[in-house]
């Protein structure tokens, strides 16, 4: 069996994902290939951008592949499936990234002994920072298991999760990305009203996010503790964050994250 991998699906997730594979060089271009419904666009735009070769045939597409990531909307996962069942074998990996769709959904789409990988990754995966999760579908071992881990780590980190915690991981980390970008909108679009140039509230606020980022990662100290030591009583930050308690800053953020988790879990039943 080659290294060989195919994307089915050709959007945004899936464009991410293979970027991030390419440049970790996880996989050469040659051992990708990637399939979509209808979008040609979507095909002519990856093989400009990558110079990955698409292709046509689904079925030419997975006879090959080792792995085979689906990477499409929730409510195609069923045509998806159907399009592919008949073309693999036990010896070759489902890894689906689709919000809410169980493995027990995909195997019982599948019909067959496939093994089966369900990942949440997030867009990040493109600048090799993704925070992905996985969990395994009954006929995975724990081998797929560590090839999953393995590929989705060399686009950021990936951790094993149990899969009735998936749609909470898909909540935060699948999610999560947008929220932090709305929040730099939001702030960007302060400092522009109160006359600071687009360009420099930008740069500053990309900074600002990185750098609480690695702030994050690398002080050893948790995020309450962090935002203390920025916190003068009386001072600036002080004055900032009542605001946003008046505006119940926390009870909006866990709606956000709950409202997102029970969408995920609608999305698998909704199949
Ligand atoms: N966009 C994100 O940040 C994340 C998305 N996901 C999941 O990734 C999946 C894809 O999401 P996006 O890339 O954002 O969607 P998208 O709409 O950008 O891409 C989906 C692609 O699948 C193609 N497609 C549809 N039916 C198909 C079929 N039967 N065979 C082959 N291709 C088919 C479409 O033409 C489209 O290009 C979703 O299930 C989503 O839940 C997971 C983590 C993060
Ligand atoms: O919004 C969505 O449904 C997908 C899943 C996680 C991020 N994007």
């Amino acid at each position: 069996m080659s290294e060989k991998m195919a994307f089915i699906g050709a959007g945004s997730m899936a464009e991410s994902i293979l970027s991030g594979i390419l440049a970790s060089e996880f996989l050469p271009k040659e051992n990708i290939m990637v399939t979509n419904k209808s979008d040609f666009e979507r095909l002519e735009h990856l093989e400009r951008q990558y110079h990955i070769p698409y292709v046509e045939d689904k079925r030419e597409a997975v006879a090959d592949a080792r792995t085979v990531l689906l990477a499409v909307k929730p409510y195609d996962i069923k045509a998806a499936v159907a399009s592919i069942r008949d073309h693999l074998d036990s010896d070759q990996l489902l890894i689906s990234v689709a919000a809410g769709v169980s493995t027990d959904t995909i195997s019982q789409l599948l019909g067959r002994d496939i093994p089966v990988i369900r990942a949440m990754p997030n867009t990040s995966a493109a600048a090799g920072e993704s925070a992905t999760a996985v969990t395994k579908g009954k006929y995975a071992t724990g081998d797929h298991l560590r090839t999953a881990l393995h590929l989705f780590s060399t686009i950021g980190t990936a951790t094993e999760v149990a899969e009735e915690d998936m749609h909470t991981v898909t909540a935060i980390a699948g999610s999560g990305p947008a929220y932090v970008y709305y929040l730099v909108e939001a702030m960007e679009e302060a400092a522009i009203q109160a006359g600071l140039g687009k360009q420099t509230a930008h740069e500053l606020l990309v900074q600002t996010i990185a750098g609480a980022g690695e702030m994050l990662k690398s002080s050893g100290q948790d995020p309450a503790e962090l935002r203390k030591n920025i916190t003068s009583p009386g001072g600036t930050t002080q004055a900032g964050l009542e605001a946003l308690d008046k505006g119940n800053f926390q009870e909006a953020v866990m709606s956000c994250v709950e409202t997102a988790r029970e969408r995920s879990i609608e999305l698998g039943k909704k199949l």
